[in-house]
């Protein structure tokens, strides 16, 4: 088989905050495709950036007192620890801020326009803050809801009842920025003519075409698609500009206008990719393949990875955007669905859903997680659902119960009684790894059509045949009777030899514990092919160390431990801070934690005046801060960043883990702050002041 060239990306993040729990799951699909595929020898480039402008960052900035450039380079900064605790391996990380963003946004507008003439400017009415001096995007207009006159509704939609409106619309509408009354004022906008024939006629082949994007996803394109029976519907044209001041790329030709931040946004993707692959010819001392060169390979996939809540944009926009500007469309949008805990649905602003930061922090396995979520994912648009049971039972039944155990139960025996050689094996075993084998291309088609959840079913199932024998055969039996000795060797080579299949199957899921079993095997790392070899007779191995430990439902639980208010709140923050306590184990906890420990310069926080053990735990600690009258905000630290949009007073609880000593991660309840120490960063001592953000409500949103 030729191999696969595939250059693949998953949505760029908005970078108006951290990453939650279901940018993760997007990642982590993406990751194990990219990896199965390069198991089977597919040359993959495998990238990510930051989604940068917008009018959302550029307020935000704004309220931040700082430059947009320098918000996203916050946010930026505190991507890795996420990235690097879950697997997720991408090859490059940009941002649509890069010069090749601006670059290739720009001379794909061009093209547009020269090429295809399919720009077109029309004067656009909209509301203006005259105090700002900016127009105002829907988002940022509130008044009173035409409808239910509900106070206090967006310019798009109202909440209360639901109607879906104009900004002109509101009663009374007023700016949420500066809360000026709007002036309506025309300006000249960019149009992507998408309502041309040839834009339709395009998308209609492409979207059809198989491959491209999933069946139940085809369904719903042409729901915008197609005009109905009166003839409505279909496409309409696209406003691609904003005016300044606006963060985001100049429209060539055009003094003050701006490219719409979806207009560059997946230009991203491109710009990441030539950003990568101009550092490997830096690298490689001039030498390497050029953008221009990899795009031009009729060969090569491109893939995106993304949520359903995008689709219009990377089915209908982006397609059209690249061919009719000369340039190659997509070979495939994979969309997944939203995934939703305990049966909720997240949100950045409640801070419901899972940190995934905070999982790291208290101990929980980043691969149970990936294991959790592979079981779960079809490679359809469907959501998928977090819930803590369901993630107990499939990571200690199924990986550990099933997996790991059989490592457990066999190595020990090679090891002590056979000096860590393998032996030679028998008609069963044969016939029982045989069939192992056998399923190789089944599950090789379910992880390349993304179905991992069957990928995992079938090699659990390969396992439980794994089991059987073992219960059938029992070496722990044989191990004690007499002349028994051939045949015990026999029966655990067996095991190491399916354990090492089961391993190979599961290695796109499980990289890190792959890793280690590598090791523990003494092989080299498994590819796809190997499922065809075996280990030989005579082949050593390791000393078998536990691979993997079972998830502690009670560690599980502090995940979801909401902010509580402590009962006893200290008025002397010293004293409190110095009382020395001890974990459940009886280890002495630090005695005095005093802010010094564990922030940064301009880092807004509170006094600590509470420091307790979690009960149960060996690891947790819990702190009460005071932030007073002020506010904490940005939290920043070596490990973490974070954004923290809503303002909260008085006193938080926070888990602390206490892994090390003067280097202590902590989270904020809510789900939405998570930060950690820097033990060479100081801040003074004391409860700091905190600025006020005019306008702030709990629960405002921003994007
Ligand atoms: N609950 C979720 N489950 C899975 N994917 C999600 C979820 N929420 C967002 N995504 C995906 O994350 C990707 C990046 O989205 P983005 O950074 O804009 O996050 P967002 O949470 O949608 O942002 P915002 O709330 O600011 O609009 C998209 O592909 C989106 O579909
Ligand atoms: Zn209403």
């Amino acid at each position: 088989m030729p191999q696969r060239k595939l250059f693949v990306t998953t949505a760029l993040p908005y970078a108006n905050g951290k990453f939650h729990i279901g940018h993760i799951m997007e990642y982590i699909q993406a990751d194990i495709w990219v990896r199965f595929q390069r198991m089977t020898g597919a040359q993959v480039d495998f990238v990510c950036a930051d989604d940068a402008h917008g009018a959302a960052i550029t307020i935000a900035a704004d309220k931040a007192g700082i430059t947009p450039q320098a918000f996203v380079a916050e946010i930026a900064a505190g991507r890795k620890p996420y990235l690097d605790g879950f697997h997720i391996a991408f090859d490059n990380w940009s941002s649509t801020d890069s010069p090749e963003n601006h670059q290739l946004a720009q001379e794909i507008y061009r093209d547009l326009r020269d090429k295809a003439g399919l720009i077109s400017t029309k004067s656009v009415e909209q509301f203006y803050d005259p105090e700002k001096r900016m127009f105002l995007a829907d988002r940022f207009i509130k008044g009173e809801c035409p409808n239910c006159h509900a106070k206090d509704q967006y310019g798009d939609n109202c909440e209360v009842c639901g109607a879906v409106y104009a900004p002109t619309e509101l009663i009374n509408p007023y700016s949420a920025l500066s809360g000026a009354k709007p002036e309506l004022r025309s300006s000249d906008h960019f149009f992507f003519k998408l309502s041309d024939p040839r834009c339709e006629a395009f998308l209609k082949e492409w979207t059809a075409a198989a491959g491209h994007v999933q069946p139940e996803v085809q369904n719903k394109i042409r729901e915008w698609l197609y005009k109905d029976d009166e003839g409505k519907g279909g496409l309409g044209d696209w406003d691609i500009s904003r005016d300044a001041p606006y963060f985001g790329i100049e429209i060539p030709d055009a003094p003050g206008k701006y490219f719409y931040v979806w207009m560059d946004a997946p230009v991203g993707y491109l710009a990441s990719l030539k950003n990568l692959l101009d550092k490997r010819c830096i690298e490689a001392g001039g030498d390497g393949i050029s953008y221009t060169e990899y795009m031009a390979d009729p060969d090569l996939e491109q893939v995106h990875f993304i949520g359903k809540d995008i689709i219009t944009f990377h089915t209908l926009f982006w397609p059209a955007m690249l061919y009719f500007s000369g340039r190659k469309a997509p070979d495939a949008i994979h969309v997944h669905g939203h995934l939703t805990v305990s049966g909720e649905k997240m949100s950045k602003s409640r801070g419901t859903g899972i940190d995934p930061l905070r999982y790291l922090s208290i101990g929980l396995n980043p691969e149970h997680l990936r294991y959790y979520l592979a079981a779960k994912l079809s490679g359809r648009n469907e959501d998928i659902d977090f819930n803590p049971e369901d993630f107990v039972a499939r990571v200690n039944s199924d990986l550990v119960g099933k997996y790991i155990n059989i490592a457990s139960r066999a190595a020990g025996f090679i090891g002590k009684r056979f000096a860590g050689q393998l032996g030679t094996v028998t008609a069963d075993g044969a016939e029982l790894l045989a069939h192992l084998r056998s399923q190789a291309p089944d599950i090789r088609a379910l992880y390349d059509g993304r179905d991992t959840a069957r990928a995992l079913r079938e090699t659990m199932a390969l396992a439980d045949r794994v089991n059987e024998y073992v219960d059938a055969n029992k070496p722990w039996e044989l191990a004690k009777k007499e002349g028994m000795e051939a045949r015990l060797h026999d029966v655990c080579t067996v095991c190491i030899e399916a354990f090492r299949l089961l391993t190979l199957y599961l290695k796109p899921v499980l990289p890190a514990l792959a890793a280690s079993v590598e090791s523990f095997l003494k092989i080299a790392p498994l590819e796809w092919r190997d499922a065809d070899g075996a280990l030989h007779a005579g082949h050593v191995i390791s000393d078998y160390k536990h691979l993997m430990q079972r998830v502690d439902p009670k560690v599980l639980d502090t995940l979801f431990e909401p902010a509580e208010v402590p009962a006893v709140a200290a008025t002397d923050a010293n004293a409190a801070a110095a009382t020395p306590a001890t974990l459940p184990g009886g280890e002495a906890i630090a005695p005095t934690i005093t802010i010094d420990d564990f922030v940064k310069v301009d880092l807004r926080i509170a006094k600590i005046v509470a420091c307790e053990p979690v009960e149960g735990s060996t690891k947790l600690l819990r702190l009460t801060l005071d932030a007073g009258e002020g506010r904490l905000r940005n939290v920043f630290s070596g490990i973490a960043s974070a954004y923290q949009p809503e303002q909260l007073t008085g006193k938080l609880t926070v888990l602390v883990a206490n892994l090390a000593p003067r280097k202590m991660k902590f989270g904020i309840s809510e789900g939405m702050v998570l930060a950690a120490s820097h033990a060479d960063e100081k801040a003074q001592p004391g409860i700091h002041v905190l600025e006020p953000w005019p306008g702030a409500t709990p629960g405002m949103r921003i994007h």
